[in-house]
């Protein structure tokens, strides 16, 4: 029952809506010992011969007054308690949803998204189960059960109640046993679905790399093999919840015997009344309900345990990255690296000794071998991973002492691996300006050099992409990715390894936009093609995450050096793509 006192905080919160259906349902079970009782009279009236017909249009009154009074009170406490359990189920997904957001890249590289998914499905419904049915089977098994038992008792026969009760202990310590092995097994069946959720989101991502393999049928076979292993898990879990309902209907059966051999041998003994034995058998038959909701209350609880203990400790998972810088304003100036050292939190060292200073307006290059360190510079600038202090500055500040929003809002970027959203092609440009103008998105279109492309589109700007756009070539997609980092003309805009997927003309006529709209801001472009940051202010070689070589492209193509060679061979590549002659 610790789930209750975990989701405390919640029911206070509600306070007045629980109480107001916990009420409601203490009405219900009152009223639901009525029937009985009436029954009872009228057996014992009828037998004593004394029964009239006025008596009966009385009873009769009274019975259909009480099952309309339920009838309303049911609706009632149905819409308060269920109410309340799909409201929590939406706070939750909601706080799940936010913490999501501003979680770090580390926090998605250490995690599965099928993982995620289930939490905020799967584990969300068990929550609300708890908070729903939980309270209602907690309550209803108390407060049915508690009047229920003193109504016997009082009213009936104390010592008539103490033996059709003998059996309850044995539920007792089912119920509690079931309950346990319930606990771990529903553990178990939901990291399943878990998996499960994350093979199937891998799979359909991946669809094009597991058909260009032809990896179709290894695919299915380890689908089905997640899938059984899930299947598996549940039935473990559905054979102990099997075991709830057939458990407490024997134990009751056994209460019903005792009761009514026991019941007859004190109605020979003239200390029962058979109408008190009828109303008698008529309660106990009132706590088959109350006996089943404690069997379910177990099952519940038990699930919504282990679900609320996964989505805490998922909310519980800490900032990475402190947000805590106290300037509010947007910076503007220029950048120095005084970076000693940078190592992921899984590794080795992958930066070391990056000095450098950009001077506000200027444009730098990035180059070098692939895993060189490149992407990982520019992330540092956006503090996607933590620094010590002073290892970067922006006008002078150093970067933590921004608030992540204002920093974040000087800078453009765009990734290597390039998302866009399942929205049209206008709302993908304009996600981080979204009542940009038309002519707005145009503009960045064009700045972009994918306005033609978009022109030719049927449905022009209102083409809805698919997800992760697969309607449209990887260039285009690139293009649109850099068309949405100019529509804020972001401080500074870094470009990583944007202009991979678009040939030469293109990235000609895009750096040559770049250069006259962006004269006054900062630009950083990371690259393979050296085309790409020929007309940069200062270049960077990397090397094994240091600085190799830094310069301009005329000063580094006269030096010998990884920059230099890299240059001869592209050049000659060039030359031979444009048909060119080697002697
Ligand atoms: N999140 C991460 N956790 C741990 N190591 C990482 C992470 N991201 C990158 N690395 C490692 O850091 C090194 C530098 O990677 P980075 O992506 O910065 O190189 P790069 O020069 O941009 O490469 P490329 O040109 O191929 O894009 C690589 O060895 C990579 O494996």
């Amino acid at each position: 029952m610790k789930v209750f006192l975990q989701l405390m905080w919640y029911f206070k919160q509600e306070k007045w809506r629980y109480l107001g259906g916990i009420s409601m349902l203490a009405f219900v079970s009152l009223g639901l010992l009525v029937p009985p009782k009436v029954v009872g009279l009228i057996v014992d009236h009828i037998e004593e011969g004394t029964m009239t017909e006025a008596m009966l249009w009385k009873y009769g009154a009274l019975l259909i007054s009480i099952a309309i009074g339920i009838y309303v009170l049911r609706y009632i406490w149905r819409i308060l308690i269920f109410g309340a359990a799909v409201k929590l189920a939406m706070l939750l997904r909601n706080r799940l949803y936010e913490h999501f957001t501003k979680k770090s890249q580390e926090f998605y590289h250490k995690r599965r998204v099928g993982d995620l998914m289930a939490h905020s499905t799967n584990d969300l419904q068990a929550i609300q189960q708890t908070a729903g049915d939980g309270v209602l089977t907690l309550v209803d098994s108390l407060m049915m059960g508690g009047f229920t038992l003193i109504a016997m008792a009082s009213t009936i026969s104390w010592k008539l109640t103490l033996v059709s009760l003998l059996p309850l202990p044995i539920m007792a310590w089912a119920t509690n046993k079931y309950g346990t092995m319930l606990h771990k097994r529903f553990h178990s069946a939901q990291e399943a679905f878990s998996t499960l959720n994350d093979k199937v989101q891998e799979s359909i991502s991946g669809t094009r790399v597991i058909k260009a393999f032809g990896q179709e049928k290894d695919d299915i076979d380890s689908f089905t093999k997640l899938s059984r292993d899930a299947v598996k898990k549940n039935l473990a879990v559905a054979r102990i919840d099997s075991l709830f309902d057939p458990t407490i209907s024997l134990i009751i059966g056994f209460s019903f015997f005792l009761a009514v051999g026991y019941g007859s041998v004190l109605v020979t003994r003239d200390e029962l009344t058979i109408g008190e034995l009828v109303s008698f058998t008529s309660y106990l038959g009132l706590l088959i309900w109350p006996m089943l909701a404690f069997g379910w209350l177990f099952n519940i609880v038990e699930r919504g345990r282990a679900s609320y203990d996964r989505v805490e400790t998922l909310l519980a998972v800490k900032e990475e990255i402190e947000n805590t810088g106290s300037i509010e304003s947007i910076p503007q100036g220029d950048i120095s690296f005084q970076l000693k050292k940078f190592s992921y939190a899984s590794g080795s060292t992958i930066l070391q000794e990056i000095y450098f200073t950009l001077k506000h307006g200027q444009t730098l290059g990035i180059v070098g071998k692939t895993g060189s360190g490149k992407t990982t510079l520019c992330k540092l600038l956006l503090r996607e991973f933590d620094l010590n202090k002073g290892d970067i500055t922006l006008d002078d500040h150093d970067i933590c002492d921004y608030q992540l929003n204002a920093l974040r809002a000087a800078i453009g970027y765009v990734p290597q691996d390039h998302f866009l959203f399942s929205a049209t092609i206008a709302e993908n440009i304009a996600f981080a300006k979204v009542n940009a103008a038309f002519s707005e998105i145009k503009e960045a279109a064009v700045l972009a050099s994918i306005h033609k492309d978009i022109s030719q589109f049927k449905y022009g700007y209102e083409t809805v992409v698919g997800e992760r756009g697969v309607t449209l070539s990887g260039g285009q997609k690139q293009r649109i990715s850099i068309a949405r980092a100019l529509i804020t003309n972001p401080e500074i805009l870094i470009l990583d390894d944007s202009l991979s997927a678009v040939d030469a003309k293109t990235e000609e006529s895009i750096l040559q936009h770049l250069k006259v709209k962006r004269q006054n801001q900062t630009t950083i472009i990371t690259a393979h093609r050296l085309s790409s940051i020929a007309h940069c202010d200062l270049i960077l070689v990397l090397e094994n995450g240091t600085i190799a070589q830094r310069g301009t492209h005329n000063s580094l193509v006269h030096e010998d050096g990884w920059y230099k060679e890299t240059y001869e061979r592209q050049a000659l590549e060039t030359l031979i793509s444009e048909g060119g002659v080697i002697k």
